[in-house]
């Protein structure tokens, strides 16, 4: 009996303090509106559930609704409560104050360790800063020659598709890049096709469809279920091979660079450097073998289908607008001339219209349309505190269709980026996130971009019909169907 009174008298006590806490939140902090379809327990948890094409109509929607209510709305996910936001101003304060990734990050952890994407705020700090020079103009430049060399052989593996209707780009653009980015971060060169190469292949895009459906069944966020789960097994085989490649051409690298260091001449050049060597070189001291593995593993799961996606997107919409591609291929005539030369490091930032188009593309379409940051600390936006211990989902499509682009923002316009005097501020350009947790990978990305399209557009005039454009929402947002192009190799008159 007196356990019964004891444990009663407990329970009045925790409810009295926590009506006592949420009403004084409440007083000193006014919300911000709820979204609809919130449900008890586990609030909007159950507008996710579905399949890709779903997340991606989930996302749309969020946004909407989100924008409907001023830029900032109340989501609930099971007991995690949280704020979506669209409004530019927020997203980006957020984006700058909240450095932490919120929980859903962590499921790549198991591939992705302590890397910059799903690092601590402690360790992304120090890691950050340590890898600023393998991302700097002077190393990049040292990609171009692989860039050209890739950009080259896929132009000419396109060459049994000219005339012969649309077909699927995707495959092309996404094992061309991936060799690249293998190439430039691992220093290994993807063409044999030996088994390991295409099982590596397949376990990248397997594990993107694994995080995926976790994120979307809101019962595997909790790693006691999902533990027991078939679904975690298959993850971890996946990882296996995952790490078994970046572990091994870690070693290889390393026993490289070791011997280079003692040999006292005949240093290789920037020229025939890879992400791995410049780290070991520069983060030496500071960075244990796994801490190297986990932020290659962080590079290519970043670069490697992030690009290719926006390359496939752009050159669906350049098929589908011919007044557009017209100009882009004017312009790298203009700046590369006729034959089908190198780029070099100078025509970049001759490429203007290029990058407009690029830029277009992903404002659009981004690759990353949501991500998630969580807060310890009270932050305080526009028209609202949020409290400590807040999560944010940052609905970076959202920003991207907001008014701040004007009427036609739904539109795709280029000149909307050459025009200065009504393009918004660039930091609310969320194409590869905003804030100071944003992109390292950028400059890298918009060079490798630049390059493959304008061998690809000088060589060939594409088309396409992007009125059924659909995309689906596998980690990162990727065209479903309606994106397929057709070729026709361009004559040298062709203007
Ligand atoms: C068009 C291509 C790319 C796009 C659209 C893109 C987009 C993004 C976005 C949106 C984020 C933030 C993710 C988040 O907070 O959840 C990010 C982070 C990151 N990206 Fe990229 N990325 C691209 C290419 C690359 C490339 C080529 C590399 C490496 C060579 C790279 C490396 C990274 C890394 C390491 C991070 C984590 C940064 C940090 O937390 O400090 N990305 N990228």
């Amino acid at each position: 009996m007196l356990h019964a009174v004891i444990w009663f008298l407990f329970c009045v006590t925790v409810y009295a303090y926590w009506r006592t806490v949420c009403r004084r939140r409440n007083i000193k902090l006014p919300s911000p509106p709820d979204l609809p379809r919130r449900l008890p327990f586990i609030g909007h948890a159950h507008i996710f559930f579905g399949d890709s094409l779903h997340a991606w109509k989930v996302i749309k929607w969020l946004s909407k609704e989100t924008d409907k209510r001023g830029g900032v709305a109340s989501i609930s996910m099971g007991p995690h409560k949280g704020f979506c936001v669209t409004d530019p101003d927020d997203c980006l304060t957020i984006s700058n104050v909240c450095l932490k990734k919120d929980y859903y990050y962590s499921f790549a952890t198991p591939w992705l360790g302590n890397g910059l994407l799903t690092g601590s705020v402690a360790t992304w700090r120090l890691h950050r800063r340590l890898l600023g020079p393998a991302f700097s103009q002077r190393v990049l430049n040292g990609f171009i020659s692989a860039f050209n060399c890739k950009s080259r052989a896929l132009v000419t593996q396109l060459e049994d598709r000219v005339g012969r209707g649309p077909f699927d780009h995707v495959p092309y653009l996404s094992f061309n890049n991936l060799e690249t980015i293998c190439q430039t971060a691992l220093g290994i060169k993807m063409e044999d096709h030996s088994a390991v190469n295409q099982q590596y292949e397949q376990a990248l895009h397997d594990i993107f469809a694994v995080l995926t459906e976790r994120f979307q069944k809101f019962w595997l966020h909790y790693d006691f279920v999902y533990n027991r789960t078939k679904l975690k097994e298959r993850e971890d085989q996946i990882i296996k091979v995952l790490h078994n490649m970046s572990n091994t051409a870690l070693q290889q690298r390393k026993s490289v660079f070791l011997q280079e260091h003692d040999a006292a001449s005949d240093k290789p050049t920037d020229k025939s450097k890879t992400f791995i060597d410049i780290i070991l070189e520069t983060c030496g001291g500071a960075f244990s073998d796994k801490d190297v593995r986990e932020e290659v593993d962080n590079i290519i799961f970043a670069g490697h289908d992030t690009i290719s996606t926006v390359l496939t997107t752009a050159l669906s919409l350049l098929g589908s607008h011919p007044d557009v591609q017209d100009k882009v291929y004017n312009e790298v005539r203009r700046v590369l001339g006729d034959a089908e030369r190198d780029v070099t490091k100078e025509d970049y930032l001759r490429l203007e219209y290029l990058e407009a188009v690029l830029k277009e593309s992903m404002r659009m379409y981004p690759v990353a349309p949501v991500i998630a940051r969580y807060s310890d600390a009270e932050v305080k936006l526009k028209n609202y505190t949020a409290p400590a211990g807040s999560g944010f989902i940052l609905l970076l499509w959202g920003v991207h269709q907001h008014r701040i682009w004007g009427a036609d923002a739904d539109q795709f316009r280029p000149e909307r980026w050459l025009e200065a005097a009504t393009l918004p501020d660039p930091s609310f350009f969320a194409g590869f996130s905003t804030g100071r947790r944003s992109c390292i990978g950028k400059v890298y990305a918009m060079m490798s971009m630049k390059t493959t399209l304008s061998f690809l557009l000088r060589r060939y005039r594409v088309s396409s019909d992007v009125t059924d454009l659909e995309f689906k929402l596998e980690a990162i947002l990727r065209p479903h169907r309606g994106h397929y192009i057709a070729i026709e190799r361009r004559s040298k008159d062709d203007k």
